[in-house]
């Protein structure tokens, strides 16, 4: 069969779990709310600027890289920035023909000019709503998810967790905790956990990603986490040679196909894997976990699901038939519920896999 290119990826219908509405503006909007709010940035030309993004998030260490996000947060600190960045977002992903995607950003890092908690929130719900609609208007539907995170150093996961809660029949359908790893353990916030836990809510971690095993353990088996965003040095639990071995840890992610939210180009720009070509993601394929493909940051990355998937598939050869395994692995573990997650299944990703694949 042809290698697959690009434009084929883009066809394709794909689910993404991990992005982050703060790191995915386009730059030329970034400039023109910079400019708006008087946010001084690197360069105002919107060519450079997305240069500079990836070059400074090429840093090799999570710290830094999460550095550039305050350019980003700086021009969202608006009802109007809120609401443009999410509708620019909807758009941008339906374009890239992703049919599901949950979108996550940290709503206390949004009242910087004066906004509640719940304005923020429903700014950006309005975003998605007009963006999506538009893509709809398009040929381009797009159905969006919103996860609401609390960062990690912070101590305003508890009042986090509720606001996401006080949304969830409104488009918000999770939580997470983001930001530095190390040294801010997932049990730092374990009474959000907890009371997500006891209102039935669906939440995922960021751990295993600037931080091993321990901060995995935790994830799971203290804070009862869904899914683990990045989770990709369970590697660390798995001794390779002729035969891999799992370690406790390891085997139990997998028997209880836990959800690994991986993203290879943030990945190897913090220095969580050394290249695409040597990304985990390739032995964990193999080792048949619960994989999903990510974007994390596209502005950061300079990246798209169809470029991370591009990337793959000129690694590891990966053909269609990877690809839908990909996206329906995703589209199974979205926090939406299970009847509308088999109708996206059953209806889009199926049938247009079906033809390419027979
Ligand atoms: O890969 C990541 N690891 C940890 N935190 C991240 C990553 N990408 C973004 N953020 C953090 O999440 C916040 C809310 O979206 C961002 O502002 C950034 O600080
Ligand atoms: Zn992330």
């Amino acid at each position: 069969m042809a290698v697959i290119g690009y434009e084929d990826i883009v066809r394709v219908p794909k689910a993404l779990l991990h992005d982050h509405l703060d790191g995915g503006l386009r730059p030329g909007t970034v400039v023109e709310l910079a400019e708006a709010v008087g946010h001084p940035l690197p360069t105002t030309d919107p060519d450079e600027l997305g240069r500079w993004f990836v070059a400074a998030a090429d840093s090799g260490s999570l710290e830094r890289y999460l550095e550039t996000f305050a350019h980003t947060v700086a021009v969202m600190q608006t009802v109007e920035g809120l609401h443009r960045v999410a509708a620019e977002c909807a758009l941008d992903l339906a374009h890239d023909g992703v049919v599901y995607a949950e979108v996550r950003f940290a709503p206390e890092q949004h009242l910087e000019r004066g906004l509640s908690l719940d304005e923020v929130v429903e700014a950006v719900l309005a975003g998605f709503a007009e963006g999506s609609a538009a893509a709809a208007a398009a040929g381009r539907p797009i159905r969006i998810g919103t996860l609401l995170t609390a960062m990690r150093h912070a101590a305003r996961s508890q009042e986090i967790a509720e606001l996401a809660v006080r949304h969830r029949d409104v488009g918000v359908v999770g939580f997470d905790i983001a930001g530095a790893e190390a040294g801010f353990p997932p049990t730092r916030h374990l009474d959000a956990f907890e009371y997500l836990q006891r209102e039935n809510f669906h939440f995922t971690i960021h751990a295993g990603e600037a931080f091993g095993l321990p901060s995995i353990w935790q994830a799971i088996q203290w804070c009862g986490a869904d899914r683990l965003g990045h989770g990709v040095r369970i590697v660390d639990d798995i001794t390779t040679g002729a035969e891999p071995v799992l370690g406790r840890l390891a085997a139990y992610v997998r028997d209880k196909r836990i959800p690994l939210e991986l993203c290879p180009s943030s990945n190897v720009q913090t220095g969580a894997a050394p290249s695409i070509v040597e990304h985990p993601i390739g032995l964990l394929r193999d080792l048949r976990f619960r994989v999903t493909v990510n974007t994390d940051n596209r502005l950061m990355s300079g990246t798209s699901m169809s470029r991370e998937m591009a990337l793959l598939v000129e690694a590891f050869g990966y053909g269609y038939a990877e690809l839908q395994w990909f996206t329906i692995n995703a589209m199974k573990s979205a926090f939406i519920p299970f009847d509308e997650r088999l109708a996206i299944i059953n209806e889009v990703i199926k049938p247009a896999y079906a033809k390419l694949l027979s």
